[in-house]
């Protein structure tokens, strides 16, 4: 199948844009309305959007810049057994993370998008998305602040992870818009008076509005109106006020200046929280920005249709900035140099924050595989064209999976060259410790030919998998060098 702008951003690029209505990925459904719960009873009075951001700050305060290690890792999966991370949300997070990461999305990279998304679709501003976390494999170092902690060992566990006082303090106030401050598993902070049968871990919100990413929490808790900055400041328990400790560390300065900043706040907390979201260990290049594509081909894959011929087909997806406005102009999708195909979106439509978006069926036959190189998608004012190559492919409708006691994949790739290629098989599968999946990597995996179609050689192979896959699987054909060719995802 085809990608663009490459597999990862592709795939990442859907969660974070397919959010609400046609083709949506299901992950914003977990933050849908901002005071949802996904991972329980509605009246526990828990909210998933907040969890992402609290798990998302433990897994990366435990940073050390200095010597280049840990960040947005996922270790913090390994450590939810630790007393710095009290609380459901970090298992909550990574039941709900667990079928999204895939041999190219990472349980980290999932966490850091889930930080994007809280932000973005509960009332911040957008904050630049980088890809290419990679999974530490244990667990971390501790140094999370609690409730109880000091001054001096907080803000000597934000320094380790690169964040000064002022840094620190904005960061928090910014983590604390959302959610709340829980009698289960904080006692020592909310009293048993909080429970009630709608609230039945006893949740008491940082601000008036638990669910909005907005600049409240300043205002309540320098005016000492509202919440008055939440359970860290007001608690009954001295000290556990590790919040007014915090914003009262500089003489408030901080918080006034936050104050005044009046909505600028959200554009301080993209800054802070970006810096958070892209501390990771030194080995590691974050990709560029991945950012919603306008014109977006997706799931473009070759494949045979039941009399073997080479058939593309696929959809086109039209993102239109204003929400209010879905396109209605036609549009063409051109292969190679034939006559271009004239295109209709399909009745249902997606929403998101990003806009409204159309999606275009097409399917279409190939005659000459070899003179196909290219196609493109005129209309909506715009003439854009995207490569291919079809030297290899992994046939989509001779593939399959199944999942019983074990996965058991059986494929088919299709070759022009008579020689047997070579295929990688990737998988990701549960592991002790962590309920972030292992990534279980097949080499070289065995094929056989099966026939020809369309000019193409069949090969078919076949991999059990030996556990059960947590989400998607990838089947790659690689060249000589052991560059991908084609990869499908299954
Ligand atoms: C001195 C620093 C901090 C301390 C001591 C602290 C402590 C806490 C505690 C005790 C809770 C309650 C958790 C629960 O009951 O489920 C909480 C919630 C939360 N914290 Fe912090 N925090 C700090 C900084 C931050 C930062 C920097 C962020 C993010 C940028 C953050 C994000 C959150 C969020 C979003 C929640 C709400 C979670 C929910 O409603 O489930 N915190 N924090």
């Amino acid at each position: 199948a085809f990608f663009y702008p490459n597999t990862q951003a592709s795939l990442l690029e859907h969660i974070l844009v397919d959010t609400h209505g046609a083709h949506s990925s299901g992950f914003a459904d977990a933050i849908t309305p901002c005071t949802n719960y996904v991972s329980g009873n509605q009246s526990m009075g828990r909210t998933t959007a907040a969890q992402w951001i609290r798990v998302a700050f433990h897994d990366f305060v435990t940073a050390d810049v200095a010597s280049g290690t840990g960040g947005l890792d996922a270790s913090i999966g390994f450590e939810t057994l630790r007393e710095e991370n009290s609380g459901s949300a970090f298992n909550d997070s990574f039941t709900f993370f667990r079928p999204y990461v895939n041999p190219v999305i990472s349980t980290a990279d999932i966490l850091a998008l889930s930080v994007v998304m809280s932000v973005g679709n509960c009332g911040g501003a957008q904050i630049p998305f980088r890809a290419g976390r990679i999974d530490a494999t244990g667990g971390g170092a501790f140094g999370v602040p609690a409730p109880e902690t000091d001054i001096p060992t907080t803000l000597g566990f934000f320094s380790g992870a690169g964040f000064n006082q002022v840094d620190s303090i904005g960061l928090t106030a910014c983590g604390h818009t959302l959610g709340s401050v829980h009698h289960g598993g904080f006692p020592t902070v909310v009293g048993p008076e909080a429970v009630s049968s709608d609230n039945l871990a006893g949740g008491i919100h940082f601000d008036t509005t638990v669910a909005n990413f907005d600049p409240l929490v300043v205002h309540e808790y320098l005016n000492g109106t509202g919440q008055r900055g939440g359970p860290l400041v007001t608690s009954f328990n001295v000290s556990s006020r590790s919040d007014l400790r915090l914003y009262e560390s500089d003489n408030n300065l901080t918080m006034i200046a936050l104050g005044e900043q009046g909505t600028g706040f959200l554009n301080t907390c993209v800054g802070l929280l970006q810096r958070m979201i892209e501390t990771v260990p030194k080995s590691i290049v974050l990709s560029d920005v991945v950012t919603p594509m306008e014109v977006k081909p997706i799931n473009a894959s070759l494949d045979f249709d039941s009399k073997g011929n080479l058939f593309f087909s696929g959809y086109i997806r039209i993102l239109t900035p204003t929400p209010s406005s879905p396109p209605s102009a036609p549009a063409f999708l051109t292969i190679a140099s034939t006559t271009p195909i004239p295109l209709t979106p399909e009745p249902a439509q997606g929403q998101s924050i990003f806009g409204t978006t159309a999606f275009y069926p097409f399917a279409t036959k190939v005659i000459d595989a070899g003179s196909f190189a290219h196609f493109s998608v005129t209309g909506h004012g715009s003439h854009i064209t995207f490569p291919v190559q079809t030297s290899a492919f992994v046939v989509p409708s001779l593939t399959s999976v199944s999942s019983t006691s074990t996965t058991i994949l059986n494929f088919t790739v299709a070759t022009r060259s008579r020689v047997a290629p070579t295929v990688k098989v990737q998988v990701p599968v549960g592991q002790q410790g962590t309920l972030g999946p292992a990534i279980k990597t097949f080499d070289n995996v065995a094929v056989n030919n099966t026939g020809r179609k369309a000019g193409y050689e069949l090969w078919a192979g076949s991999v059990d998998v030996g556990a059960l896959a947590t989400g998607a699987l990838s089947v790659a054909i690689l060249d000589g060098e052991g560059k991908e060719v084609d990869v499908g995802f299954f």
